[in-house]
């Protein structure tokens, strides 16, 4: 028999919080991205095409030719502390344990590459959280993204002898308090321009719209987020024309309309000629937001005749984006 004294010490009564984002390559190089892309279009909740069939596709086409033409987007937006999603992930880890104290262990991982959830879930556990609050970091629900967290999440579960207790955060797309947050910061950015706007653009990340048909609430999500978005602009900036578009078509199927690239180019062709565009379904900063869109974006806008071109931030690490992350969190905290 076990003698008291021999079992292992185990620390126990701690609550975790595990903030998790998509993941990023771990440099902005063709091999980095390629390790990454691979894991990740391999994700069956993200390619929905039976491996047979995808599999000589993604190995003899898009990883032979994607991860050069990804790495040099990577490389436009890459910081000191390295991929801009993976450097405000972390911000956004530290500035929520400050906010929480002691009595919470916040940390972060990423749904793909590294810190990974499962190396970061047992982390937690040996700190002694034997109560977990898993965040996805994604304020509209999808398959391809919070579910597929989950996904991940019951994999790192099934290993473990002794699981924590999980909560998991909502989708918080309409939630008051992502919606005053997102209100407050983007009419704070706006009114700082140079210029005054004539239309704020929000671009969601797209989907296939085939998901849409399937059941996937993201698609009425990302339109519920505008819409309450929209309303409460109004009231601060009546004359601000908002418009909503998909970005980062990917494939050859039908994906959720209009597209970002298209909308920026018709607005310059009507005659637009000042545009603000946001990225309301992000929570943090990335290439798609700082390429795709910034970069990219403003190329599309200007050569069609647009002259005035602003990307707004998300809510990163700002302090109005942690207090809206600590009013979610605690919410689902209460009783623990
Ligand atoms: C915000 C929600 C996101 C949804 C929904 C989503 C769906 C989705 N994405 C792809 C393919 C790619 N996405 C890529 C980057 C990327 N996607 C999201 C978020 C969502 N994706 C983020 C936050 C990022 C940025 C990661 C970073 O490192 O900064 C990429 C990689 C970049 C590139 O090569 O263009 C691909 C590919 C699909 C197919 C999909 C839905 C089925
Ligand atoms: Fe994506
Ligand atoms: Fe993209």
């Amino acid at each position: 028999m076990l003698r008291p004294d021999t079992h292992p010490a185990a620390p126990v009564g701690r609550i975790g919080v595990l903030l998790v984002n998509l993941g990023t390559p771990e440099a902005p190089t063709a091999p980095a991205v390629r390790r990454y892309l691979a894991e990740f279009l391999s994700d069956p909740r993200v390619i929905e095409i039976p491996p047979l069939a995808w599999k000589p596709i993604l190995h003899g086409i898009i990883l032979r030719t994607r991860p050069a033409k990804s790495a040099h987007a990577y490389s436009q937006v890459w910081t000191e502390k390295g991929s801009p999603l993976a450097a405000i992930t972390s911000d956004q880890a530290e500035a929520l344990q400050e906010r929480l104290g002691e009595d919470v262990r916040v940390d972060w991982a990423m749904r793909y590459g590294n810190p990974s959830i499962p190396d970061r879930l047992q982390a937690l556990k040996e700190e002694g959280c034997d109560r977990i609050l898993i965040a996805p970091l994604y304020p509209q629900y999808s398959g391809a993204t919070t579910a597929s967290v989950m996904d991940k999440l019951g994999e790192a579960l099934k290993g473990m002898r002794w699981q924590p207790a999980i909560r998991t955060l909502p989708p918080y797309y309409d939630h008051p308090a992502h919606v005053a947050a997102l209100e407050e910061d983007l009419a704070a950015e706006i009114e700082a321009l140079a210029f005054v706007p004539e239309v704020l653009l929000l671009s969601f990340h797209g989907m296939p719209e085939r998901t849409l048909h399937l059941g996937d609430p993201y698609h009425c999500q990302c339109r519920k987020t505008a819409r309450l978005l929209s309303e409460r602009l109004a009231r601060r900036l009546p004359d601000l024309r908002v418009e909503t578009s998909f970005q980062s078509r990917f494939g050859r199927a039908k994906w959720l309309e209009p597209a970002t690239d298209v909308v920026l180019a018709k607005e310059a062709a009507a005659g637009t000629k000042r545009i603000a565009v946001a990225a309301p379904g992000f929570s943090a900063d990335c290439v798609e937001t700082l390429e795709e869109l910034a970069l990219r974006g403003r190329e599309q806008f200007e050569e069609a005749g647009g002259r005035d071109f602003a990307t707004l931030t998300c809510l990163n690490a700002k302090p109005i984006g942690i207090e809206m992350l600590e009013v979610l969190v605690r919410q689902e905290l209460g009783g623990w």
